[in-house]
């Protein structure tokens, strides 16, 4: 349940960032420069934290209730990185689930998102990662997850398409099988 003890390498980031600056041509050594290496590493440290953070420490209390109607925590703010341009997207998460007799505290539902929004990611596994990780550790009947976000790698370059978003979706259990709580679920999600 600890976090996996990596450290990161911060000099060896350092250095690639200087490398980067050389490589396109401009002085690491100029004024405005100077700090960027080392602000860039920190910077990463932060991004990536949840690859060295175990999510099963947000699931160490569960509370054992007689609730057993969806419940969803909607717009939850994240920003992660694609990891294939390394530039960030950024967008609401909307988790739900039906308990089977135990609920979880609805801050560590932000904070899973979190766990696995600092990695580099592509949308797909984050929502899914999610989903799956929610299932093995809360048991439920159910699972749904939405995210919806705009990637910066397609809004400020590339394809240039400033506006557009990607929505995934990820069912788990009852939500699956059953029509009704499907279309139950998503109208919670969708609800304004
Ligand atoms: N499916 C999916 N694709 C993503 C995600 N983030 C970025 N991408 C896409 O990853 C693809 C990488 O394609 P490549 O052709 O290897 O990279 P590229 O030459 O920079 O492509 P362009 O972005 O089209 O300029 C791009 O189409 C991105 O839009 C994501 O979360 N999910
Ligand atoms: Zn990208």
């Amino acid at each position: 349940m600890s976090d996996k003890k990596i450290k990161f390498d911060l000099p060896r980031i350092e250095a690639a960032v200087r490398e980067i600056l050389l490589a396109v041509g401009d002085d690491p050594e100029r004024e405005g420069l100077k700090d960027t290496p080392s602000r860039v590493a920190r910077m990463y440290a932060e991004l990536f934290r949840g690859i060295c953070e175990d999510p099963k420490k947000h699931t160490g209390r569960i509370f054992h209730e007689d609730y057993n109607e969806i419940v969803v925590l909607k717009d939850i703010p994240f920003s992660s990185t694609c990891e294939h341009h390394l530039m960030p997207f950024i967008g609401k998460a909307h988790l739900a689930y039906l308990p089977d007799n135990a609920v979880i505290g609805l801050s560590k539902l932000a904070r899973i998102v979190d766990c696995f929004a600092k990695r580099p990611q592509i949308q797909e596994r984050l929502t899914v990662e999610i989903a799956d990780f929610l299932m093995e550790s809360l048991n439920p009947k159910g699972v749904a997850v939405v995210i919806e976000a705009s990637h910066s790698c397609m809004t400020v370059r590339g394809a240039n398409k400033p506006g557009s978003s990607m929505v995934t979706s990820a069912l788990r259990g009852i939500f699956i099988r059953d029509q009704r709580s499907r279309a139950e679920v998503l109208g919670l999600i969708h609800s304004k």
